[in-house]
């Protein structure tokens, strides 16, 4: 957690929306989270009995390789799944409220004010045809903000923290850059201050410099507003610096979830320690990578032990058939039979290459 977070009031033009006190518990809580995809050949579960809390100010990281069910965990979070997709299980308590049970209605002043979204692409979520100012308009007037001077006042003040200059509230989305977009659509976000920002591979379309640029940006604009965020990437790396928790996913699980550090330092889950081998550090020494032999499972087609299993190094017989549950080792929760007493000293068997 960030332990010297500045009131935002102290940026110009950015004052409500935001309590810097510390809150009971945890600011978000997700419990017992599944999501469904009705599908032809019947549901298929793509998150899968999940947990998940953050504290106030705090940055979580979820990794994954494509298709292990961030996207979708995040969409679950924020109440924005369409069909297919729904909520099969589970509550997710926000500031005290199960946003499950809410209706869009309830939704809405939360939605922005308290809890934002950042997608992927600025390209999709921005509107080409609208100027930045318009658009950050648009947005304030549907929260009830009607006062065009301040509607101005908190449009340059949002653009500003971003390290956009005021004038570009008159460009149109295509006359930024890749970076500056990805950081309009991040001051759209802080818009109201809100005391989580959830961030789906917001950095994923830019190159390495301007990725860790934002990423820099995102980690200090934190800090100075004091919100939480969540954070996917299937790029373990670039989260290593800016995360405090890690949750790193498969096939719709956490396999793993604890300190950022102790993630990196001694990974708990084979699957984490091949994340790890897969991407190059952004500082540190250079070593060969090696990619994870394999693809994730279908959903359809879920493996019923431990569904890393056919894809795992240490794999031993009773990974075929024993779904792991989470075991606490040194304070990081990992979805492993070798943290099992049971099987500890289990020998792994040799990997067919
Ligand atoms: N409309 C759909 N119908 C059926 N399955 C779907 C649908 N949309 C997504 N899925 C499946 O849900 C699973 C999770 O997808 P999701 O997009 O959440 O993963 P992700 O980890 O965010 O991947 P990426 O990094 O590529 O965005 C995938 O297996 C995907 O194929």
């Amino acid at each position: 957690m960030n332990e010297s977070v500045e009131s935002p009031e102290l940026v110009e033009g950015l004052g409500t929306g935001f309590s810097p006190e510390p809150k009971d518990g945890p600011l978000l809580t997700v419990t017992d989270l599944s999501v469904e995809y009705d599908t032809p050949s019947g549901p298929v579960t793509a998150v899968d009995h999940v947990d998940l809390d953050v504290g106030a100010g705090e940055f979580v990281g979820i990794v994954g390789e494509s298709g292990c069910g961030k996207s979708t965990l995040l969409f679950a979070i924020a109440q924005l799944l369409t069909s297919p997709a729904r909520i099969s299980s589970g509550e997710v308590i926000f500031r005290g409220q199960n946003m499950v049970t809410m209706n869009e209605a309830e939704l809405a002043p939360v939605r922005w004010r308290n809890m934002s979204v950042v997608m992927q692409s600025a390209m999709n979520a921005l509107n080409p045809v609208k100027k930045i100012e318009a658009q950050y308009a648009d947005a304030m007037k549907a929260h009830g903000v009607r006062s065009r001077s301040e509607i101005r006042e908190r449009s340059q003040a949002v653009l500003e923290l971003v390290g956009i200059d005021r004038a570009h509230l008159n460009s149109y989305p295509h006359q930024l850059s890749g970076g500056m977009r990805q950081r309009a659509m991040i001051a759209m976000a802080l818009l109201f201050t809100p005391e989580l920002v959830i961030m789906d591979e917001p950095t994923s379309a830019l190159d390495v410099v301007a990725q860790r640029s934002l990423m820099l940006q995102i980690k200090e604009l934190q800090q100075q507003l004091g919100f939480a965020v969540i954070f996917v990437t299937h790029d373990m790396s670039l989260v290593s610096h800016f995360s405090d928790r890690l949750m790193v996913m498969y096939a719709g699980k956490e396999m793993e979830f604890g300190p950022t550090r102790k993630v990196f330092d001694n990974p708990a889950h084979p699957y984490s320690q091949g994340l790890l081998d897969a991407f190059p550090s952004i500082r540190g020494e250079r070593v060969p990578l090696q990619g994870i032999p394999g693809s994730p499972p279908s959903l359809s087609a879920m493996p019923v032990g431990c569904r890393f299993e056919p894809r795992c190094p240490l794999r031993f017989d009773a990974c075929a058939t024993v779904p792991p549950e989470l075991y606490d080792v040194d304070g990081v929760q990992a979805r492993c039979l070798l943290h099992d007493p049971a099987y500890r000293d289990h020998a792994p068997v040799e990997v067919a290459k």
